[in-house]
Parts: structure tokens; sequence; C-alpha cells
């Protein structure tokens, strides 16, 4: 089973394209990927950012796709419009599945996409997603309206739906309940909760890329959309809850947790 990610290197190896790699490893699933970005990152902050060219990002993505028969890929920090309009150039002849997570501000503040880019990531990305993995401020930003409600979330991700998202994934980590939920929705009208208790921590850099990269490495192994997005909050809640405390700020989560059984993880599974 073969993988690709498309996002930005962190070189704290937390988040980006690092999380991704040990995450698809740790599934069993093995990683390809193609540099939007190199971040200057570690777990206190982004001291620098250097974009690739259109040019050479399309280099890489013909080499990969040209080569290994990927039977997933994410993407992560795409940067700027031209970046995305490349990806987007490449991936949407594929058949395989696509999970796009929005990522445009890292949990430190610093801007990982262009303003302007927002609406090439809703126009020419999200149609061509077979999952989307906002967080709050993501999908607010991505609507342009405000989400403080369940009400307000199921209006964002029909919003999301109508430009041809297959599956929502709105991600409760920024909503500041006791319980970690995530709200699945889907295509075919469906709507389900997955809840995990949440972790009192700051050991939570890159949580959002190591999630949906696990939605991706599990979609690479074949599993349906549901599936692979239960067994991804599985692998989020034990990476989180078994840190690994190493560097100075918001530490990485455990990519090793899931598969050396660190604990075991209960998600509670709620239909809509
Ligand atoms: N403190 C926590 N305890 C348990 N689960 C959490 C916690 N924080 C986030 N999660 C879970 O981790 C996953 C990623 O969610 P989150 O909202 O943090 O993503 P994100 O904000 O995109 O991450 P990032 O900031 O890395 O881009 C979700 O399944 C979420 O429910
Ligand atoms: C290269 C790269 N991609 C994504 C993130 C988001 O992760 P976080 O919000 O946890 O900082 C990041 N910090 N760096």
């Amino acid at each position: 089973m073969i993988a690709l990610t498309i996002a930005g290197s962190d070189s704290g190896g937390g988040a980006g394209i690092q999380a991704d790699i040990k995450t698809f490893q740790e599934h069993g699933v093995f990683g390809t990927s193609a540099l939007t970005a190199l971040t200057a990152q570690n777990t206190c902050g982004v001291h620098d950012v250097m974009a690739v060219t259109a040019q050479f990002l399309g280099n890489q993505l013909r080499a990969v796709l040209e080569d290994f028969s990927v039977k997933a890929i994410k993407t992560g920090m795409l940067v700027n419009a031209a970046l995305m309009k490349e990806v987007a150039h490449h991936v949407q002849t594929l058949q395989v599945p696509l999970v796009v997570d929005p990522v445009m501000i890292a949990k430190g503040g610093e801007h990982l996409m262009e303003d302007e880019a927002v609406e090439t990531l809703r126009n020419v990305m999200l149609p061509l997603a077979t999952v989307c993995t906002p967080n709050i401020p993501e999908a607010e930003r991505l609507t342009g309206k405000k989400i403080t409600s369940y009400a307000d979330m199921k209006r964002a991700a029909h919003q999301l739906l109508s430009l041809g998202v297959q599956c929502v994934v709105m991600k409760g980590g920024h909503l500041h309940e006791k319980a970690a939920t995530d709200y699945v929705f889907m295509q075919s009208g469906e709507v389900f909760a997955l809840e995990t208790p949440r972790i009192d921590t700051k050991q939570t850099h890159g949580t959002g890329c190591t999630f949906s990269a696990a939605v991706t490495a599990q979609l690479a192994k074949g599993k349906t959309v549901r599936q692979a997005i239960i067994e991804a909050k599985k692998y989020i809640h034990l990476a989180i809850a078994y840190p690994l405390h190493i560097g100075h700020g918001y530490g990485p989560t455990n990519h090793f947790a899931y598969r050396q059984q660190l604990g075991q993880c209960e998600v509670h599974y709620r239909e809509y």
C-alpha cells in the first residue's frame, strides 16, 4: 500500500510531511511525498517559510505518480493559489481518495497559507476532496460564517458538501468542550459524531496533520471513509494520550502509541 502526502516540511518533525510519513508508516503504509514548502520550525513556533515553485511541485508529483501505484493522497499546507492549482492539475483525473486538510494557521499563530488563497482552496481543491478535515477556525474561514454551535457547524458542513466534498469532518479540538468530539457529515446525508475524552495537555503540535494522515493511510488500505475516520480517531487519541514530552513548547504527539498499544481507546459513536 502506498500513500502520497502533498504538504510542507516541519523541521521539528511533529507536523507536516514528517507527521504524515510517520503516521503512514505506523499504519503499515509506504509514504511518498511532494513538498510545497520548507519551514524552519520547532515546538515553539515557525521561524521561516520557503515555498517551492509550482513547477518544482509539479516535477515531484510527476515523479511520484508515474512510478508508484498510489492508493490515497492527502494535502496539508498548500501555501498559495499557484501551488493549489498545480496540485489540482495532477490529481483531478486520478481515481484515488483525496483527503484535504485545509491547513491555514499554525498553533503558534503563524500563517501557513496566503490569505487570498482561500478562494482557490474552496473552489479548486474542495470539489476534488473525498474527505475534508477543517478545524473550527478553518471551517469559519472557508464558509465566511462564525461557528459557535452544532447548528452553525451543520450549516457550514452543508455549505462545504455543496462544493462537491464527499465527507466533511468538523474537528472539535478547538471547541472548549469536556469531550473531544468530531462531527462527520456525509454527502449521503448521514451524520455521526465521534467522541473521546479531552486530554488536558499542551502536547498537541501536529494533531490535525496526524489525524488526516491516519484517515489517508486507512483509505490506502481500502477501508471505507467511515471506518477510516473511526480508526484515525483512535490513532490521534492515543497519540495525544501518551505524549513524548519533547521540545520546550507545544510538543508533538506520539506517533508510536497506536502500534505499540500503549493504551486502549474507546471511541463513542453517535448517529444523528
Ligand atoms: N486535547 C485533546 N484531547 C483529545 N483529542 C483531541 C485534543 N485536541 C484535539 N483532539 C483531536 O485531535 C484531532 C485533531 O483536531 P484539532 O482540532 O486539534 O485539529 P487541528 O486544529 O487542525 O490541528 P492542528 O492545529 O495540528 O492543525 C481531532 O480528532 C480532535 O478531536
Ligand atoms: C509544515 C506544517 N504543516 C502543518 C502545520 C500545522 O500544525 P499545527 O497547527 O499543529 O502547528 C505546521 N505547523 N507545519
